[in-house]
Protein backbone atom coordinates (compact mmCIF):
# COMPACT_ATOMS: atom_id res chain seq x y z
CA UNK A 1 0.00 0.00 0.00
CA UNK A 2 1.40 3.53 -0.73
CA UNK A 3 0.18 6.74 1.51
CA UNK A 4 0.23 9.98 0.28
CA UNK A 5 -0.61 12.62 2.90
CA UNK A 6 -0.54 16.07 1.62
CA UNK A 7 2.59 15.61 -0.18
CA UNK A 8 4.02 18.48 -2.17
CA UNK A 9 6.95 19.56 -4.21
CA UNK A 10 7.98 23.28 -5.18
CA UNK A 11 10.98 24.04 -7.54
CA UNK A 12 12.02 27.52 -7.14
CA UNK A 13 8.52 28.93 -7.53
CA UNK A 14 6.76 26.40 -9.94
CA UNK A 15 4.79 24.33 -7.59
CA UNK A 16 5.01 20.80 -9.33
CA UNK A 17 2.69 18.63 -6.52
CA UNK A 18 0.36 20.44 -4.95
CA UNK A 19 -0.49 19.15 -1.18
CA UNK A 20 -1.94 15.69 -2.67
CA UNK A 21 -3.50 12.82 -0.62
CA UNK A 22 -4.17 9.33 -1.58
CA UNK A 23 -4.05 5.75 -0.99
CA UNK A 24 -2.71 3.20 -3.29
CA UNK A 25 -4.25 0.02 -2.50
CA UNK A 26 -2.74 -3.82 -2.60
CA UNK A 27 -4.38 -6.08 -5.20
CA UNK A 28 -5.10 -3.53 -7.58
CA UNK A 29 -3.84 -1.99 -10.90
CA UNK A 30 -3.93 2.01 -9.86
CA UNK A 31 -3.46 3.96 -13.41
CA UNK A 32 -2.36 7.62 -12.54
CA UNK A 33 -3.41 10.16 -15.19
CA UNK A 34 -3.08 13.44 -16.03
CA UNK A 35 -1.45 15.58 -18.45
CA UNK A 36 1.94 16.57 -19.29
CA UNK A 37 3.16 18.48 -16.46
CA UNK A 38 0.97 17.39 -14.09
CA UNK A 39 2.87 16.23 -11.70
CA UNK A 40 2.66 12.18 -12.21
CA UNK A 41 6.96 11.66 -12.25
CA UNK A 42 7.59 14.14 -9.49
CA UNK A 43 4.79 12.37 -7.25
CA UNK A 44 6.97 8.93 -7.98
CA UNK A 45 9.98 10.27 -7.52
CA UNK A 46 9.03 11.29 -4.16
CA UNK A 47 7.54 7.71 -3.37
CA UNK A 48 10.73 6.15 -3.84
CA UNK A 49 12.96 8.78 -2.37
CA UNK A 50 14.35 10.34 -5.32
CA UNK A 51 13.34 13.81 -4.53
CA UNK A 52 12.26 15.05 -1.15
CA UNK A 53 8.81 16.55 -0.22
CA UNK A 54 8.71 20.35 0.24
CA UNK A 55 5.73 19.38 2.57
CA UNK A 56 4.03 16.33 3.46
CA UNK A 57 5.00 12.61 3.67
CA UNK A 58 4.29 9.47 1.46
CA UNK A 59 4.93 6.02 3.00
CA UNK A 60 5.10 2.39 1.13
CA UNK A 61 3.66 -0.23 3.65
CA UNK A 62 4.09 2.44 6.63
CA UNK A 63 7.29 3.82 6.27
CA UNK A 64 9.05 6.20 3.77
CA UNK A 65 11.06 4.34 1.09
CA UNK A 66 14.44 5.49 1.64
CA UNK A 67 14.12 3.62 5.17
CA UNK A 68 13.65 0.45 3.92
CA UNK A 69 16.93 -2.14 3.75
CA UNK A 70 16.41 -3.84 0.94
CA UNK A 71 14.19 -1.31 -1.54
CA UNK A 72 14.68 -4.11 -4.52
CA UNK A 73 12.88 -6.34 -2.49
CA UNK A 74 10.08 -4.27 -1.52
CA UNK A 75 9.39 -1.83 -4.52
CA UNK A 76 9.65 -2.35 -8.12
CA UNK A 77 10.56 0.78 -10.01
CA UNK A 78 10.61 1.61 -13.64
CA UNK A 79 10.62 5.42 -14.30
CA UNK A 80 12.81 6.19 -16.84
CA UNK A 81 13.93 3.04 -19.10
CA UNK A 82 16.18 5.53 -20.88
CA UNK A 83 18.24 6.01 -18.11
CA UNK A 84 20.21 3.01 -18.61
CA UNK A 85 22.98 4.02 -21.04
CA UNK A 86 25.20 1.10 -20.56
CA UNK A 87 28.19 -0.76 -22.59
CA UNK A 88 26.56 -3.78 -20.23
CA UNK A 89 25.00 -6.57 -21.68
CA UNK A 90 21.38 -6.81 -20.32
CA UNK A 91 22.09 -10.09 -18.83
CA UNK A 92 25.22 -7.87 -16.52
CA UNK A 93 23.14 -5.09 -15.84
CA UNK A 94 20.02 -7.46 -14.26
CA UNK A 95 23.15 -9.29 -12.31
CA UNK A 96 25.12 -6.22 -11.32
CA UNK A 97 21.84 -5.14 -9.63
CA UNK A 98 20.96 -7.77 -8.36
CA UNK A 99 24.48 -8.59 -6.62
CA UNK A 100 23.73 -4.87 -4.29
CA UNK A 101 20.74 -7.51 -2.77
CA UNK A 102 21.87 -11.12 -2.94
CA UNK A 103 19.92 -11.62 -5.95
CA UNK A 104 21.96 -14.36 -8.40
CA UNK A 105 22.06 -15.66 -11.65
CA UNK A 106 19.24 -18.04 -11.58
CA UNK A 107 16.67 -15.13 -10.47
CA UNK A 108 18.00 -12.76 -13.13
CA UNK A 109 17.42 -16.00 -15.99
CA UNK A 110 13.87 -15.65 -14.70
CA UNK A 111 13.24 -11.88 -15.46
CA UNK A 112 14.98 -12.05 -18.70
CA UNK A 113 12.32 -15.13 -19.82
CA UNK A 114 9.81 -13.26 -17.99
CA UNK A 115 9.93 -9.85 -19.81
CA UNK A 116 11.29 -11.75 -23.34
CA UNK A 117 14.67 -10.81 -23.50
CA UNK A 118 16.60 -14.17 -24.24
CA UNK A 119 17.44 -13.56 -27.70
CA UNK A 120 19.16 -9.82 -26.72
CA UNK A 121 20.26 -10.58 -23.46
CA UNK A 122 23.66 -11.15 -23.90
CA UNK A 123 23.61 -7.97 -26.23
CA UNK A 124 24.81 -4.36 -25.08
CA UNK A 125 22.07 -2.30 -23.35
CA UNK A 126 23.26 0.79 -24.77
CA UNK A 127 22.38 -0.50 -28.33
CA UNK A 128 18.85 -1.54 -27.47
CA UNK A 129 15.18 -0.28 -28.84
CA UNK A 130 12.90 1.96 -26.66
CA UNK A 131 10.81 -1.09 -26.82
CA UNK A 132 13.89 -3.30 -25.70
CA UNK A 133 14.54 -0.38 -23.35
CA UNK A 134 11.38 -1.09 -21.83
CA UNK A 135 11.52 -4.86 -21.00
CA UNK A 136 15.21 -4.09 -19.38
CA UNK A 137 13.62 -1.92 -17.39
CA UNK A 138 10.68 -4.28 -16.24
CA UNK A 139 12.88 -6.74 -15.72
CA UNK A 140 14.55 -4.61 -13.24
CA UNK A 141 11.62 -3.81 -11.30
CA UNK A 142 10.67 -7.07 -11.19
CA UNK A 143 14.21 -8.55 -9.84
CA UNK A 144 13.67 -8.41 -6.47
CA UNK A 145 10.09 -9.72 -6.70
CA UNK A 146 8.82 -7.02 -4.66
CA UNK A 147 5.45 -6.59 -3.13
CA UNK A 148 5.01 -3.40 -4.48
CA UNK A 149 5.33 -1.97 -7.96
CA UNK A 150 5.79 1.48 -10.00
CA UNK A 151 5.95 1.91 -13.43
CA UNK A 152 6.06 5.54 -15.00
CA UNK A 153 4.71 4.67 -18.69
CA UNK A 154 5.86 1.00 -18.88
CA UNK A 155 4.13 0.92 -22.49
CA UNK A 156 5.82 3.89 -23.71
CA UNK A 157 7.86 2.56 -26.81
CA UNK A 158 5.95 -1.13 -26.89
CA UNK A 159 4.78 -2.57 -29.83
CA UNK A 160 0.63 -4.04 -29.54
CA UNK A 161 2.24 -7.58 -28.49
CA UNK A 162 4.38 -5.39 -25.61
CA UNK A 163 1.73 -3.62 -24.59
CA UNK A 164 -0.76 -6.40 -24.01
CA UNK A 165 2.02 -8.25 -22.74
CA UNK A 166 2.68 -5.67 -20.34
CA UNK A 167 -1.07 -5.40 -19.47
CA UNK A 168 -1.49 -9.04 -18.68
CA UNK A 169 1.75 -8.87 -16.25
CA UNK A 170 0.51 -6.21 -14.09
CA UNK A 171 -3.23 -7.71 -13.82
CA UNK A 172 -1.37 -10.79 -12.62
CA UNK A 173 1.22 -9.26 -10.30
CA UNK A 174 -2.05 -6.95 -8.85
CA UNK A 175 -3.90 -10.53 -8.65
CA UNK A 176 -0.98 -11.91 -6.34
CA UNK A 177 -2.27 -9.18 -3.94
CA UNK A 178 0.55 -6.88 -4.94
CA UNK A 179 0.25 -2.92 -5.33
CA UNK A 180 0.56 -1.90 -8.71
CA UNK A 181 0.80 1.92 -9.71
CA UNK A 182 1.10 2.96 -13.41
CA UNK A 183 0.98 6.40 -15.33
CA UNK A 184 0.29 6.04 -18.96
CA UNK A 185 -0.93 8.44 -21.68
CA UNK A 186 -3.03 5.84 -23.59
CA UNK A 187 -6.36 5.93 -22.11
CA UNK A 188 -7.93 2.99 -24.32
CA UNK A 189 -4.67 0.61 -22.54
CA UNK A 190 -5.76 2.00 -18.82
CA UNK A 191 -9.51 1.22 -19.22
CA UNK A 192 -8.58 -1.94 -19.75
CA UNK A 193 -5.69 -2.55 -17.62
CA UNK A 194 -6.99 0.11 -14.30
CA UNK A 195 -9.39 -0.95 -11.28
CA UNK A 196 -8.70 2.79 -10.16
CA UNK A 197 -7.45 5.98 -11.37
CA UNK A 198 -6.16 8.50 -9.81
CA UNK A 199 -5.76 11.78 -11.95
CA UNK A 200 -3.56 14.77 -11.49
CA UNK A 201 -4.24 18.47 -12.93
CA UNK A 202 -1.64 21.19 -11.90
CA UNK A 203 -0.11 19.17 -9.12
CA UNK A 204 -3.71 18.20 -7.30
CA UNK A 205 -6.23 15.22 -7.85
CA UNK A 206 -8.85 15.96 -9.97
CA UNK A 207 -10.22 12.50 -9.55
CA UNK A 208 -9.86 9.43 -7.52
CA UNK A 209 -11.79 6.65 -8.18
CA UNK A 210 -12.80 3.14 -9.43
CA UNK A 211 -12.31 2.73 -13.68
CA UNK A 212 -16.06 2.12 -13.56
CA UNK A 213 -17.73 4.75 -11.40
CA UNK A 214 -15.29 7.29 -13.71
CA UNK A 215 -16.40 6.36 -16.92
CA UNK A 216 -19.98 5.69 -15.97
CA UNK A 217 -20.57 8.26 -12.72
CA UNK A 218 -24.51 8.64 -13.07
CA UNK A 219 -24.01 12.53 -13.07
CA UNK A 220 -21.92 12.29 -16.47
CA UNK A 221 -23.69 9.31 -18.47
CA UNK A 222 -25.82 10.21 -20.83
CA UNK A 223 -29.06 8.15 -21.71
CA UNK A 224 -30.33 7.94 -25.41
CA UNK A 225 -34.36 7.79 -25.30
CA UNK A 226 -36.58 7.29 -28.70
CA UNK A 227 -40.34 8.40 -28.16
CA UNK A 228 -42.72 9.43 -30.25
CA UNK A 229 -43.86 11.79 -27.47
CA UNK A 230 -40.29 13.78 -27.19
CA UNK A 231 -42.07 16.94 -26.27
CA UNK A 232 -43.94 15.47 -23.42
CA UNK A 233 -40.53 13.69 -22.25
CA UNK A 234 -38.57 16.32 -22.25
CA UNK A 235 -41.03 18.68 -20.02
CA UNK A 236 -41.60 16.20 -17.58
CA UNK A 237 -37.69 15.84 -17.28
CA UNK A 238 -37.54 19.46 -16.65
CA UNK A 239 -35.73 18.98 -13.49
CA UNK A 240 -32.14 20.84 -11.91
CA UNK A 241 -29.66 18.38 -12.82
CA UNK A 242 -31.10 17.16 -15.84
CA UNK A 243 -30.04 17.93 -19.08
CA UNK A 244 -31.86 17.15 -22.41
CA UNK A 245 -30.86 17.41 -25.79
CA UNK A 246 -33.14 16.55 -28.82
CA UNK A 247 -30.72 14.39 -31.54
CA UNK A 248 -33.19 14.30 -34.33
CA UNK A 249 -36.80 14.10 -34.41
CA UNK A 250 -38.10 11.83 -31.53
CA UNK A 251 -34.42 10.77 -30.23
CA UNK A 252 -33.12 12.61 -27.14
CA UNK A 253 -29.95 12.75 -25.38
CA UNK A 254 -30.77 12.56 -21.69
CA UNK A 255 -27.54 13.18 -19.11
CA UNK A 256 -27.93 13.93 -15.00
CA UNK A 257 -30.60 11.05 -14.45
CA UNK A 258 -30.22 7.37 -14.56
CA UNK A 259 -32.02 5.58 -17.38
CA UNK A 260 -34.32 3.37 -14.87
CA UNK A 261 -35.22 7.02 -13.35
CA UNK A 262 -36.52 8.42 -17.09
CA UNK A 263 -38.23 4.54 -17.29
CA UNK A 264 -40.23 4.72 -14.41
CA UNK A 265 -41.35 8.34 -14.29
CA UNK A 266 -42.14 7.92 -18.51
CA UNK A 267 -44.35 4.98 -17.31
CA UNK A 268 -45.87 6.66 -14.54
CA UNK A 269 -46.87 9.90 -16.88
CA UNK A 270 -47.93 6.85 -19.68
CA UNK A 271 -45.16 7.96 -21.90
CA UNK A 272 -44.43 5.59 -24.68
CA UNK A 273 -40.37 4.80 -24.51
CA UNK A 274 -39.09 3.26 -27.95
CA UNK A 275 -35.13 3.11 -26.86
CA UNK A 276 -33.72 3.84 -23.16
CA UNK A 277 -30.21 2.95 -23.68
CA UNK A 278 -27.68 4.14 -21.54
CA UNK A 279 -24.10 5.46 -23.35
CA UNK A 280 -20.94 4.89 -21.26
CA UNK A 281 -18.65 7.04 -22.02
CA UNK A 282 -14.64 6.04 -22.79
CA UNK A 283 -12.27 6.61 -20.21
CA UNK A 284 -10.70 9.18 -22.91
CA UNK A 285 -13.97 11.30 -22.90
CA UNK A 286 -14.37 10.96 -19.03
CA UNK A 287 -10.21 12.04 -18.78
CA UNK A 288 -10.47 14.80 -21.40
CA UNK A 289 -13.57 16.50 -19.50
CA UNK A 290 -12.18 16.09 -15.95
CA UNK A 291 -8.90 17.30 -17.16
CA UNK A 292 -9.89 20.16 -19.36
CA UNK A 293 -9.21 22.99 -17.15
CA UNK A 294 -6.08 21.66 -16.18
CA UNK A 295 -4.27 21.41 -19.55
CA UNK A 296 -0.94 23.35 -19.25
CA UNK A 297 0.79 22.56 -22.93
CA UNK A 298 -2.49 22.97 -25.19
CA UNK A 299 -2.41 21.93 -29.04
CA UNK A 300 -3.40 24.91 -30.68
CA UNK A 301 -6.68 23.83 -32.67
CA UNK A 302 -6.94 23.88 -36.57
CA UNK A 303 -9.39 26.62 -36.14
CA UNK A 304 -6.89 28.57 -34.43
CA UNK A 305 -4.18 28.24 -36.45
CA UNK A 306 -6.24 28.91 -39.88
CA UNK A 307 -5.42 32.33 -39.35
CA UNK A 308 -1.80 32.62 -39.14
CA UNK A 309 0.79 33.08 -41.62
CA UNK A 310 1.65 29.59 -42.94
CA UNK A 311 5.22 29.51 -42.24
CA UNK A 312 5.81 28.03 -38.50
CA UNK A 313 2.45 26.43 -38.11
CA UNK A 314 2.92 22.58 -38.06
CA UNK A 315 0.37 20.54 -40.15
N1 LIG B 1 13.71 19.22 -11.55
C1 LIG B 1 12.77 20.11 -11.86
N2 LIG B 1 13.01 21.44 -11.78
C2 LIG B 1 12.06 22.34 -12.08
N3 LIG B 1 10.79 22.03 -12.45
C3 LIG B 1 10.48 20.73 -12.54
C4 LIG B 1 11.43 19.70 -12.25
N4 LIG B 1 10.82 18.49 -12.42
C5 LIG B 1 9.56 18.77 -12.80
N5 LIG B 1 9.35 20.10 -12.88
C6 LIG B 1 8.09 20.77 -13.24
O1 LIG B 1 7.09 20.26 -12.39
C7 LIG B 1 5.88 20.05 -13.12
C8 LIG B 1 5.45 18.58 -12.99
O2 LIG B 1 6.33 17.77 -13.76
P1 LIG B 1 6.20 16.19 -13.85
O3 LIG B 1 7.35 15.71 -14.70
O4 LIG B 1 6.06 15.61 -12.50
O5 LIG B 1 4.84 16.03 -14.64
P2 LIG B 1 4.22 14.74 -15.33
O6 LIG B 1 2.80 14.72 -14.91
O7 LIG B 1 5.04 13.54 -15.04
O8 LIG B 1 4.31 15.12 -16.86
P3 LIG B 1 4.55 14.19 -18.18
O9 LIG B 1 3.25 13.54 -18.48
O10 LIG B 1 4.92 15.22 -19.21
O11 LIG B 1 5.67 13.24 -17.88
C9 LIG B 1 6.14 20.49 -14.54
O12 LIG B 1 5.69 21.82 -14.70
C10 LIG B 1 7.64 20.41 -14.66
O13 LIG B 1 8.12 21.36 -15.59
Amino acid sequence: MIEAELLSKRYGSKTAVDGVTFTVQSGKVTGFLGPNGAGKSTTMRMIVGLDRPTAGRVTVNGRPYVESRAPLREVGVLLDAKAVHTGRSAYNHLLAMGATHGIGAARVREVIELTGLQSVARKRVGGFSLGMGQRLGIAAALLGDPQTLILDEPVNGLDPEGVRWVRTLVRSLAAEGRTVLLSSHLMSEMAQTADHIIVLGRGRIIADAPVGDIVGGASQLTVRVRTPHASELTALLALPEVRVTSVEQGLLDVSGISAADIGDRAARAGIALHELTPVTRSLEEAYMSLTEDDVEYRTQSMLETQDLPSQGVAR
